[in-house]
Order: structure tokens, then sequence, then C-alpha cells
């Protein structure tokens, strides 16, 4: 059937769409760069109420497996392609994309210009679009979602491995990629709903994980309290959303990027190495260099094409955060060492009485 990507500037896009509906979708248009992935995309949390725009021309060529969901099941608002393809080969495939997209409902549109939608993006900023099976409509599109942090969080704890490292991991929407890698390093991990924070005290973990999740950050605003009560009595690791709140509940500011970082090639500088590695990356929101003046964090990491702040650390607490994605999935793992250097920190605090 055909369908329409209207997009706030007022452009209009005309392409094929499956699983459409009389009413219109709306969200927030970003696009992610990776030439694969796709799968991990879809059911990334932090991609709750966004229309996804994948740039790599061919999508769905090695189908959808069993092993790399992020999630229970896709949550971005819908997809943006150019070829969306039902042929499939990979030896592990079970299911088409269309035919994955079409179960939960997700609608598609494809043979999209997607180049084109991409040099707006990169020119006007991430903005709000429709999906509709109307070529016209009244008015430009201008909804965007902030708070989806609230729809996709878990509402009870659950717990993963036996190591005898215990972890509690604030759950914002959590990538099952992280619990993995904790897991596979002997840790036992805990998931937090974030609304259940307070119960971390009585949990005594020996660190704390602040995960990634959807939105602005500014909307957890209620939180940045126990936050930094919590990330000040335990070693603590923050990633991505979970590394911008942190830097909030010290007093530092975020603003949004015009277009976000999304992709599996995103280049990051490490002042304590000196080292540049690649990283897979999917933010809108980044911490502003001179707020951080106010508070006791420093810049660890930053991003080469921007120089904007990638992580940071503190002079005496046992803090690291990552505003990229070292768990990967998608992406390059090359990364993944900031797990082993923030379970170093938890081993060195271990027995320590000096946390609350
Ligand atoms: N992956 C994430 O955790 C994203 C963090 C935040 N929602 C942002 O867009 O900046």
């Amino acid at each position: 059937m055909k369908g329409y990507l209207h997009l706030e500037d007022g452009s209009v896009y005309a392409g094929e769409l499956e699983n459409g509906s009389p009413e219109d979708i709306n969200g927030e248009i970003v696009f992610f760069t990776g030439m694969t992935g796709y799968q991990e995309v879809l059911t990334d949390p932090s991609y709750k109420n966004q229309i996804v725009v994948f740039t790599y021309p061919l999508i769905g060529n090695y189908g959808i497996n069993f092993s790399d969901d992020e999630s229970k099941k896709p949550q971005v608002k819908a997809v943006v392609m150019y070829e969306c393809t039902k042929n499939y080969s990979h030896y592990e495939a079970k299911h088409s994309i269309k035919d994955y997209l079409q179960k939960w409902n997700i609608p598609i549109i494809y043979h999209i210009d997607t180049r084109s939608v991409v040099k707006k993006i990169r020119h006007q900023g991430s903005m709000a679009a429709t999906i509709s099976m109307s070529a016209n409509m009244e008015e430009h599109p201008c909804a965007i979602f902030e708070d989806g942090v609230f729809e996709v969080t878990s509402t009870s704890m659950e717990t993963y491995g036996e190591g005898n490292t215990h972890i509690a991991l604030i759950d914002f929407g959590y990538k099952k990629s992280i619990v993995t890698a904790l897991v596979e390093r002997g840790c036992k991990v805990t998931t937090v709903p974030f609304k259940m924070i307070d119960k971390i005290k009585d949990m005594k973990p020996d660190g704390v994980l602040l995960s990634n999740g959807p939105g602005d950050p500014e909307k957890l605003s209620d939180y940045f309290s126990t936050i930094k009560q919590i990330v000040s009595s335990y070693p603590t690791l923050g990633i991505c959303l979970g590394h911008q709140l942190i830097a909030l509940s010290f007093g530092a500011k975020t603003k949004k990027l015009l277009f976000g970082h999304r992709g599996a090639n995103q280049p990051v500088f490490d002042e304590k190495t000196k080292k540049v590695f690649m990283t897979s990356q999917n933010h809108s929101y980044v911490v502003i260099g001179d707020s951080l003046k106010e508070t006791d964090l420093t810049v660890r990491f930053y991003h080469i094409n921007d120089e904007s702040i990638e992580g940071l650390t503190h002079p005496t607490l046992p803090i690291v955060t990552a505003q990229f994605h070292p768990e990967a999935h998608p992406g390059p793992s090359d990364s993944e060492w900031i797990f082993d250097e923030f379970l170093d920190l938890v081993t060195t605090a271990k027995g320590d009485i000096l946390y609350v």
C-alpha cells in the first residue's frame, strides 16, 4: 500500500507502507548508520517512541534470529528504509524482518530516498515526523515524546547469574547485552526498576550500574538526589542515559545535539590512556562541558568528531561513566574493557566500609 512520510519541515516522501494504520503514527525521526545490527536497534529500549531511518540501503538480508534481541520486543515507533527484503539467508535466522515487524504491528515505510531524509535531519536536526496513509496533512507533525523511560522500565526486580559479585542494575530500559557482559564476568545481576531505587540500600550490592534508556534525562529530575546518594555510596558505572543522570545528579547540565550519534563507528578519545577506540552509540543528549565546573566530575572520554563529552570520572569516588555503549550490540566491542575497569573498582572497594 502507498504511504507517506511527513517531516516537521513540511517535506513529504511517498513510499510503500506495511503495518500502517488509519491513524497517523507520530514520533521523533532519527537515523542509524550501521550496515548491520538492525535487530538490536529495533529492540533497544532507548529508541522508544522514535522513528528510525536505516541509512544502509538493504535491510533484512540476514533475517531475525532468537539471540540478538536487546529486549523482549521491538521498541521503535516505526522504521524507514530504502529496501526491506523478505528474502533472508543466515544459519540462525528464524523470520524475515517484515514478518517480525508485522507480528508486533510496527509500521515500515520503504522505497524512501533515505539519503535525502538524512540530509534534512543532519541540517535541521532530529525532528518530529508522521507516517500517514494520506499525502496531505493539515498541520506539520510536531509530536516528540521524551518520557519513554516511564514506559520501558520493568515493574519488578529480576536476578541473572550466580557469581560472587553482586551488581544492582538500575533499569531505565536496559539492554540485555549489559546483563550478559556482567554475567560473563562472574557477576550476579539484580535489575532494579528505577522507581524502586530506594531498595538498593537493603540489597547491599557490591556495585551499581545505571542503564541506558530513552528520552530526555531531565524528565527524571525527581530522582537526582537519590541517584547522587546511591552513586556516592557504591562503585558505579553509568552507561548512556545512566552517564547523563550521574552528571545531572552532581549538578551538571545536558543539552540536545542537533542530530545525535547513532551508529557503530563513533570514535572516542580516552584522556587516561591517550588512545582512540571505536564505539557503538545511540544518543541525542550530551553533558555540557562548562556545567561540569560546578561539580567534582572530570572528563575522561570525548568524541573525536565534535569533541562532545563521552564519559566522566570522579577524583575520589569509584565512578566511571560512558556516553557510548561498551556492551556494543550492535557495533564494535572495542570498549568492553570498561566493564573490566568497573569490576576492578568493585573488587578494590569490596569490604570497604567507607560506603554507607
Ligand atoms: N542510549 C541511551 O541511553 C540514550 C540516552 C538518551 N535518551 C539520549 O538520547 O541521549
